[in-house]
């Protein structure tokens, strides 16, 4: 019996900036490079109509936020909705970005669920906002029925772990990561030679 092909159209989604291209190059590429790539989509709510071309058909979705951004995870939470209300087949992961940031410097992290050293620090009044954003983000997360990934595109942190995740949550060996252009890179087999163009959809 020969192997059989799973192809599955995965796309990347979030508010500008939060780094999507960039785990995209981490997890091909093995690079990071510092400063925004020009994406020429970037930034504008105009390209929503187009976001959903491109979503439309996607069988998983990586809807990224950024750690240090709390604004970021409204904007992640706008995109789990949309693809609840339009592509009731997409399996989403959630994937916080910049780990290495907040790593660097706790204070910075504006995302947090199971962070509650605030107590141990004895600062009560964090603590119970943190247990609070810990109980609304455990209830959402489960509701929804995400996977979550903190990841670093800068250090590789969690980079291939996410992708081999939605790789093996199809049982495939060839799985393509596909842009709005219909190009793409096969997240079962990673090679430089690939092409990909990742559409930021803000
Ligand atoms: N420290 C750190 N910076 C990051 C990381 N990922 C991305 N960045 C930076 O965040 C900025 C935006 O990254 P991009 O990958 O261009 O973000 P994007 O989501 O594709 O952006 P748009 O095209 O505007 O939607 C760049 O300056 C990156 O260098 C990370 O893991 N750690």
């Amino acid at each position: 019996m020969t192997a059989m092909r799973v192809d599955a159209k995965v796309v990347m989604l979030g508010k500008e900036s939060v780094g999507k291209t960039s785990l995209v190059e981490r997890y091909v590429h093995h690079r990071f490079l510092v400063g925004p790539y020009q994406n020429d989509t970037a930034g504008s709510e105009r390209y929503e109509a187009m976001s959903r071309i491109y979503y439309r058909g996607a069988r998983a979705a990586i809807v990224c936020y950024d750690l240090t951004d709390s604004s970021s995870f409204q904007r992640a939470r706008f995109w789990v909705k949309e693809l609840q209300n339009c592509e009731e087949h997409c399996k989403i992961y959630l994937c916080g970005t910049k780990s290495d940031l907040v790593g660097e410097d706790r204070s910075l992290r504006q995302i947090d669920y199971h962070d509650t050293q605030d107590f141990a620090d004895g600062n009560y009044s964090l603590a119970v906002i943190n247990l609070l954003l810990h109980w609304f983000l455990y209830w959402y997360f489960t509701e929804i029925g995400a996977q979550h990934f903190e990841t670093s595109s800068k250090t590789g942190n969690n980079v291939d772990e996410l992708f081999q995740r939605v790789a093996e949550d199809y049982n495939s060996t060839a799985l393509q990561y596909m842009s709005a252009e219909e190009t793409g890179v096969d997240l079962g087999q990673k090679k430089d030679s690939y092409f990909y163009s990742c559409c930021h959809n803000n």
